[in-house]
């Protein structure tokens, strides 16, 4: 930490983490009205609840298939459901991990796929299963008995990845017209969890010199909703800007990730104390038509335009307001006085919107927030506390010891011409029980974490998709930004040294 000279935070889920039992509920009750409401969906939907512990992080929708995967760290699927319903070993195999496509393995990143990559995506991804799962009761009950309302008919004859498309517009819809954010608004408290730790864990930063930023896609209005209710427990017309004392820039509507990468988007400055966005010449106050007083203004902020932030210029761009929205990088690093991107951390929780692109376009250092860490963590300690690495080791040693007993009896059988039937049968059922006996505890284990997923670091015994790109992208990874107080803010974080399989006393 002693190179970095400006640490930033992303506000949604990484800052403000939102309720799920109230919060997701109510962004998934919106969706079933808007595709009821919008595009036409058979009213029994408004009836459907969800279940907020079923979905998690880390899984890909077969938008096309209808169906839900988890894949290893080789994109190899592990799990697999269609809709909720669980797909067998071996359509799974053939579907997804024997294609004989010309362009070889497929890459799950086309238009038929979509990553639940951010908590906001959980609901969605539920509903898009109940769909699934409704669609075909449909179709069956359609062909047993006819009789199917107008609506009900139109679902049974949409493709899936249409159902998918329509789901995500509806959700897009909640965050973009109002309804999810109004009803936030009203009741933070009800939505957001509060955090004592937060402010200490800002001052303590700036207390060792470094610069705070608060990097967010969110409008300021709702940023200004979260943050006093954050800071100050202060909703309605308690509201103020108080809050933007602890950061030294405030970026709203950032568009992440083009925020990283594109340079020209315009940004404006936010009037704190009416909301009013105001236009600036690339950064630098603009005064308006017929308002002398402003100008004057204007001349005094540029002229001590950089006395909060450092150099305050950079490629030629003067800031000074306290907030703005939209611009990029280049804004920031303007506000922050920074000159390279190895100078900035940046705490966020998506791995695309805000990991991904700023380390790989900018350099920035990046740290991931997996709140999902702290139960994974707490189900390892139980599996340790069992011994549960020690007895699959065994029995995976077990398993590999029986199999490559087995191949060379095969390989000898093959050679000599001769075989003792016994011995060789005997061998093949130890090798299918030892081969059972781990599936099984391996099973086990991952059952303990999620009954359905599993482990959300662990696809079977290797890293899963989630977990492999956490480590390629994040620099660090946290359960929740507040843990950066436990640490002094010039703190050297290492990484583990690197290890292959030779590197190993046992490979398991
Ligand atoms: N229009 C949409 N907005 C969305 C969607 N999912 C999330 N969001 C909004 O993005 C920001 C995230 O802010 P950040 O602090 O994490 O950068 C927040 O305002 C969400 O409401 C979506 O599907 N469509
Ligand atoms: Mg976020």
């Amino acid at each position: 930490m002693q190179h970095i000279t400006a640490v930033g935070f992303d506000m949604d889920y990484t800052l403000a983490i939102y309720k799920p039992e109230t919060f997701e509920v109510l962004a998934y009750t919106l969706t079933c009205e808007k595709l009821v409401n919008v595009y036409g969906y058979p009213r029994e939907i408004l009836e459907y609840r969800y279940d907020h512990e079923y979905m998690v992080r880390g899984l890909v929708v077969d938008k096309k298939r209808g169906n839900i995967l988890k894949m290893d760290r080789h994109k190899y699927v592990k799990v697999a459901r269609h809709g909720f319903r669980p797909m067998d070993a071996e359509t799974r195999i053939k579907t997804y991990n024997a294609t004989t496509s010309p362009g070889g393995v497929d890459r799950f990143d086309g238009a038929n796929y979509a990553n639940v990559d951010t908590l906001f995506s959980l609901g969605e991804t539920y509903l898009f299963c109940q769909l699934v799962e409704l669609k075909e009761r449909l179709i069956e009950r359609g062909a047993e008995a006819g009789g199917l309302t107008e609506a009900e008919t139109a679902l049974t004859t949409k493709p899936f990845i249409d159902v998918y498309s329509e789901i995500r517009a509806s959700v897009d819809l909640c965050h973009r017209d109002g309804s999810l954010k109004a009803a936030v608004a009203d009741d933070p408290e009800k939505y957001i969890h509060r955090d004592d730790a937060l402010v200490p864990m800002l001052e303590a930063l700036r207390s060792a010199g470094k610069k705070v930023f608060l990097l967010t896609n969110s409008l300021w209005d709702f940023t200004n909703v979260v943050m006093n209710h954050l800071v100050h427990g202060a909703s309605g017309e308690d509201k103020t800007a108080e809050w933007t004392e602890l950061f030294d820039a405030v970026v709203t509507g950032s568009c992440k990730p083009g925020f990283f990468e594109n340079e020209r988007a315009a940004i404006f400055e936010v009037d704190v104390q009416t909301s009013a966005l105001k236009n600036t010449d690339d950064g630098a106050p603009m005064t308006p038509i017929g308002a002398s007083a402003a100008a004057s203004q204007a001349d005094a902020f540029l002229a001590t335009a950089g006395a909060r932030a450092g150099t305050g210029k950079n490629d030629g761009v003067a800031m000074h307001a306290k907030a703005y929205q939209g611009g990029s990088y280049r804004h920031l690093h303007s506000m922050l006085g920074v000159s390279s991107g190895a100078q900035v951390l940046y705490v966020g929780d998506h791995i695309y919107g805000d990991i991904l692109r700023s380390k790989k376009t900018l350099g920035w250092r990046t740290m991931l927030v997996v709140p999902e860490l702290a139960h994974e963590m707490e189900c390892l300690e139980r599996a340790v506390e069992e011994d549960t690495p020690g007895k699959l080791r065994d029995l995976r040693r077990r398993r590999t010891a029986l199999e490559d007993a087995l191949q060379l009896a095969e390989f000898q059988m093959s050679v000599e011409k001769t075989m003792d039937d016994d011995a060789y049968d005997a061998l093949v059922k130890d090798a299918t029980e030892a081969r059972l006996a781990h599936r099984e505890e391996l099973r086990r284990m991952h059952a303990e974490f999620h009954p359905i997923w599993g482990q959300m670091m662990k696809a079977g015994n290797q890293n899963s998709r989630f977990a492999h790109q956490l480590e390629r992208y994040a620099c660090l990874y946290t359960s929740h930004a507040r843990n950066l107080l436990a640490y002094s803010p010039a703190k050297s974080y290492r990484g583990l040294s690197d290890a292959m399989p030779h590197d190993m006393d046992e490979n398991v």
